[in-house]
């Protein structure tokens, strides 16, 4: 066998015509086709399993096939950078898109996505909704959804939500548990509610960098930072509260979608703009830190001076002084003191990475 792989290559290297100088895409795909030949009968069966082809699909894309194959054999010399498999299988027009993808993806090391197929389960308004798709074919590689412009025969199904009429829900193959399995963690919201100054932003700040330091990425929505921007628009007013909620468990869903620990951390006030955030997240993947600290602490630390003019009155409709808050009745982790004491920032986190850690989230 080997014999015959030197005779055919032999026969590649001298005998076949020399390259075209015009490089238009039929000589290209007849010159390729003429040397890629007597290779092919060597190894013909295994080809599509055997390593070969993963170094063929590098090779073509990224060196030159003469110092691959033989002397003056092949044409083309790419860039040497991998930056898309269309490039790559318009100039050759013999290797399939999908063989460049596996290939690239095995090289990297990186698990293949899954098949369209077993990828149908969507959240819409926080309910798991089976996207059905009329017409839509279980083989079917590429989907309308999956490439814009492609006029496929899936006909999408349209909906209302709320003021939004006529909108369609896009899908797409790279999904929340493909981003997690890349990250090594699972995408999640630890939602921190308590009064001012009961240590919701200090324990968000820890929390991220204990996680950090284990190479876990998080991100924090604070409330104070997300009213300088997204929510500068709000006031502490009941109804522009419960708005400032819904927006921040909306961010917060999109995150944990993207598979990244979400640190929210605002006073939330109210149980039942709470309750509806949790209602966005699969079961589980919202995780409820009450910081139980007592009115008259919070007071005392008062580090922007807050309650002191709330006091005074010249704060109206503070949070605990004239304004409402109600206490979580079933949060997953209550912080609260011990013995008049409070546990340090870092000892508070550890409770929390405790329990991301024996609840699956510190791993894919
Ligand atoms: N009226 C009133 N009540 C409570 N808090 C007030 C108020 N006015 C301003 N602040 C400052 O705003 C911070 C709270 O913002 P939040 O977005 O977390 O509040 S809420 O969830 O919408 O209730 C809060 O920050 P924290 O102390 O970090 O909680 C206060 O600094
Ligand atoms: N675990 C803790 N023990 C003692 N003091 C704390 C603790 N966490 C925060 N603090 C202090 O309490 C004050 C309020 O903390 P902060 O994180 O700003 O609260 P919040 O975001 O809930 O308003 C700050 O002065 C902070 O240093």
């Amino acid at each position: 066998m080997y014999m015959l792989y030197i005779i055919c290559h032999l026969i590649s290297t001298y005998l076949l015509p020399p390259p075209p100088k015009t490089q238009t895409p039929s000589s290209t795909s007849i010159f390729l086709f003429l040397n890629l030949l007597p290779f092919c009968t060597y190894k013909i069966n295994s080809i599509v399993r055997h390593k070969t082809v993963i170094s063929l699909c590098l090779l073509i894309d990224n060196v030159s096939m003469t110092s691959a194959i033989g002397n003056g054999s092949l044409f083309y010399r790419t860039p040497s950078k991998f930056d898309g498999a269309d490039t790559s299988s318009e100039k050759l027009g013999v290797l399939k898109l999908r063989a460049c993808n596996f290939c690239k993806a095995k090289l990297l090391g990186l698990p293949p996505l899954r098949a369209m197929e077993a990828s149908r389960t969507s959240h819409i308004n926080g309910k798991a909704e089976n996207v059905h798709q009329p017409g839509y074919n279980s083989n079917d590689q590429v989907t309308a959804n999956d490439c814009p412009g492609f006029s496929g025969k899936s006909i999408p199904r349209i909906s209302t939500n709320g003021n939004s009429t006529n909108i369609v829900w896009h899908k797409c193959s790279v999904e929340k548990s493909d981003r997690e399995e890349l990250l090594q963690q699972r995408g999640c919201v630890i939602w921190i509610t308590g009064l001012s100054g009961s240590g919701k932003s200090t324990l968000a700040c820890s929390l991220s960098r204990g996680l950090h330091a284990r190479g876990k990425l998080t991100y924090i929505l604070d409330g104070d930072n997300v009213r300088h921007g997204l929510n500068r628009d709000l006031s502490f007013g009941a109804e522009d509260r419960a708005e400032n909620i819904r927006r921040i468990g909306e961010v917060s869903k999109l995150l944990a979608d993207a598979g990244v620990i979400c640190i929210a951390s605002l006073i939330s006030p109210y149980r039942k703009e709470r309750d509806a955030c949790r209602a966005l997240l699969p079961e589980g993947d919202f995780i409820e830190v009450f910081m139980d600290v007592p009115l008259r602490v919070c007071e005392a630390r008062d580090p922007k001076g807050l309650y002191k003019l709330a006091r005074a009155g010249k704060i109206k409709g503070f949070t605990g002084i004239d304004d409402p808050y109600e206490p979580p009745l079933k949060s997953e982790i209550v912080l609260r003191q011990n013995q008049g004491l409070c546990d340090s920032p870092n000892d508070l986190a550890d409770v929390v990475i405790s329990y991301l850690d024996k609840n699956g989230y510190l791993k894919a």
